[in-house]
């Protein structure tokens, strides 16, 4: 398959809110739990103050111990209840955040399983892995941040501007002042970094992008020689991440230092003014004090919102990616009342009928007006020039992406009434790429059957002529298999990878170039034992090599997405000029090897 270059655009989400909020109603236990520690905590907080001012006012200067006694224990529970509060609160809103952030990684998961090829292939493998990882750990700190502070912060300033005008009306004059300054800074910063945070995403997304690309293609790299070039693309994206990083940082430190200033500069008012007015008479000693402390909380819940608001532009952010994703149209949605297909080993014939397909975005049709039929039984070859859509139709019939025109039935069937479990648990598929998955021999050749006994197991291997191989193997079946089957080579891992259809023992088998690493003789050991051993089901073969295909029972010719030829060898070789050379090219070039 060749790669996408330029990816189709993305469809914005639509209404999200209520996702969201239906997302949280879910913990509403620990939910209200939280609530309440959050109000009970707050309360003490504010009790605070006022119990220092009567020790201080009504106790120390009165000279009255047993008041000292009275508001220093009131003090001392308030306190310990804040405490336990707190810790109970942060305890209860880092559970809840990271309950929701499992969840978001499952569904994303479970998302990303059910796109179409094109979908994936539309948001870029990376994107997918940045939305899944990086972008629910923003909205899980934020979630954390929200759940531990959003009650507490208005609360706390609203409160707090009360008790402080209950102690002084006058000084609470400063706090209007203070605070729409305060909220001036925060604003203003927090706006000119909105856009750096969003583009921050997508460089990450870029980052994760490259790295992906070269480490598949490490091999490639080395043998060109490319190091250089790719250290140098690398280093590109890397430093346009770190320069978007540290403007949104710079930004974003300069709110603490400024609102510290700003609370600094209001406590030094504060006290100047309130001690004139203790001079004076007007204001007690402890109910100053008392003042500050308010003035304090105050302060500290402006904060709070700041760094709320600070990391919310980021948050909404990644949001927004995730629900875009989770909200994204499944193109191969699967049937809302499925029909059931043949009974297994009836046989399952394949047809097409006028299909076209084109990718998302793209102007051009892939595949245009494919008609064709397989029979149990039957083998068709596909070739073609490289490119003329030969794995598009391979992606079609396995349901991978979906027809823009016409359908695919299996047994009769449109593909879009199969369950996706029923239509995989009838098909053998052997990809272009062959991938492994790590485990041992015996869980890959299972993947797709996983009741296969020991001695089907053998027979797969004995037909994908990789038996000898695997039985020269110290552990057999036990053999470890690397992630991807990297510990096996390209011709092993095919084998490997043609076992693992045939062990599903399906009515249809898919080959899309699996036989391209094999040498001529396996090739030819290869498709004489597959034609006794699937007698049964349909296969098709896709194969860029003349032999590989010409036994076929009828051979479909490609071009720019076009039946141009459609029978048996001879017939084509004598009607199809395409094909006639093609075949011909094939043989002089091992004449010329020869
Ligand atoms: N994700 C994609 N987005 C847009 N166009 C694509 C995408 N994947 C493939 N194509 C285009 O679809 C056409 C058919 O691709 P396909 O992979 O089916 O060809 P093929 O005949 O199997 O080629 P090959 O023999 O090289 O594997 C090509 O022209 C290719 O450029």
């Amino acid at each position: 398959m060749t790669a996408n270059t330029s990816p189709a655009p993305i469809a914005a989400p639509a209404g999200t809110a209520k996702r969201w909020t239906a997302r949280l109603a879910s913990h509403r236990g620990p939910l209200l739990a939280l609530l309440l520690c959050q109000l009970g905590q707050v309360s003490a907080s504010l009790l605070l103050p006022g119990f220092s001012a009567d020790v201080i006012d009504r106790g120390i200067l009165a000279k009255a111990p047993d008041v000292i006694l009275h508001y220093g224990g009131l003090m001392g529970s308030a306190a310990l209840t804040q405490l336990l509060l707190s810790v109970t609160a942060v305890v209860l809103g880092a559970r809840i955040s990271f309950r929701v952030g499992q969840a978001l990684r499952s569904e994303i998961f479970d998302k990303v399983h059910r796109l179409a090829l094109a979908q994936v292939q539309s948001f870029g493998i990376g994107s997918l892995i940045t939305r899944c990882t990086n972008d629910v750990l923003q909205v899980q700190t934020m979630l954390i941040m929200s759940l531990t502070m959003i009650v507490i912060a208005p609360i706390m300033g609203i409160g707090g501007a009360f008790m402080a005008a209950r102690q002084d009306v006058q000084l609470s004059g400063l706090l209007l002042v203070v605070v729409p300054i305060l909220a001036l800074i925060i604003g203003f910063l927090t706006l000119r970094a909105t856009p750096l945070f969003q583009r921050m995403q997508g460089q990450i997304d870029g980052v994760n992008a490259i790295l992906r690309e070269q480490i598949e293609g490490i091999r490639v790299i080395r043998a060109f020689m490319q190091q250089g070039r790719e250290a140098r693309r690398f280093a590109t994206a890397n430093t346009g991440l770190t320069d978007t990083a540290l403007r949104a940082g710079r930004l974003m430190v300069t709110i603490m230092p400024a609102v510290t200033a700003v609370m600094q500069l209001a406590s030094v008012a504060l006290i100047w003014v309130g001690a004139d007015r203790v001079t004076a008479g007007g204001l007690q000693v402890g109910a100053l004090i008392a003042f500050l402390s308010y003035v304090s909380l105050i302060l500290i819940s402006v904060m709070m919102m700041g760094m709320l608001i600070v990391m919310l532009p980021r948050a909404l952010v990644s949001a927004r990616r995730i629900t875009t994703l989770l909200e994204t149209a499944i193109t191969v949605a699967p049937p809302a009342h499925p029909e059931p297909l043949p009974a297994r080993g009836s046989g399952l014939p394949l047809r097409f009928e006028g299909v076209s397909f084109g990718y998302p975005g793209a102007e051009a049709m892939v595949l245009e007006d494919i008609a064709f039929e397989v029979g149990p039984g039957e083998v068709l070859g596909i070739i073609g020039a490289t490119g003329s859509g030969k794995s598009t139709i391979i992606n079609l019939i396995a349901r991978l992406d979906d027809p823009t025109i016409g359908r695919v039935r299996l047994g009769g069937i449109d593909l879009r009434a199969i369950a996706p479990e029923t239509l995989a648990g009838r098909i053998g598929y052997v990809p272009q790429k062959s991938y492994l998955f790590s485990g041992t021999i015996a869980e890959s050749l299972r993947f797709g059957n996983p009741d296969a006994d020991e001695a089907a197991l053998w027979r797969a291997l004995e037909i994908a002529q990789a038996a000898d191989f695997v039985r020269a193997l110290p552990d057999r079946l036990q053999a470890p298999v690397a992630q991807g089957g990297t510990n096996f080579s390209g011709g092993q891992r095919q084998r490997l990878a043609i076992a693992r259809a045939l062990a599903c023992d399906a009515d249809l088998y898919l080959f899309d170039d699996s036989f391209s690493a094999l040498d001529q003789a396996t090739d030819v050991r290869l498709r004489t034992a597959l034609r006794q051993a699937t007698g049964h089901a349909a296969t098709v073969i896709v194969s860029q090599r003349v032999a590989s295909i010409r036994d076929a029972d009828r051979i479909l010719v490609l071009d720019l997405g076009r039946i141009v030829g459609l029978g048996a060898h001879a017939a084509l070789l004598a009607d199809c000029p395409i094909y006639a050379d093609i075949v011909h090219t094939q043989q002089s070039l091992a004449e010329d090897v020869a």
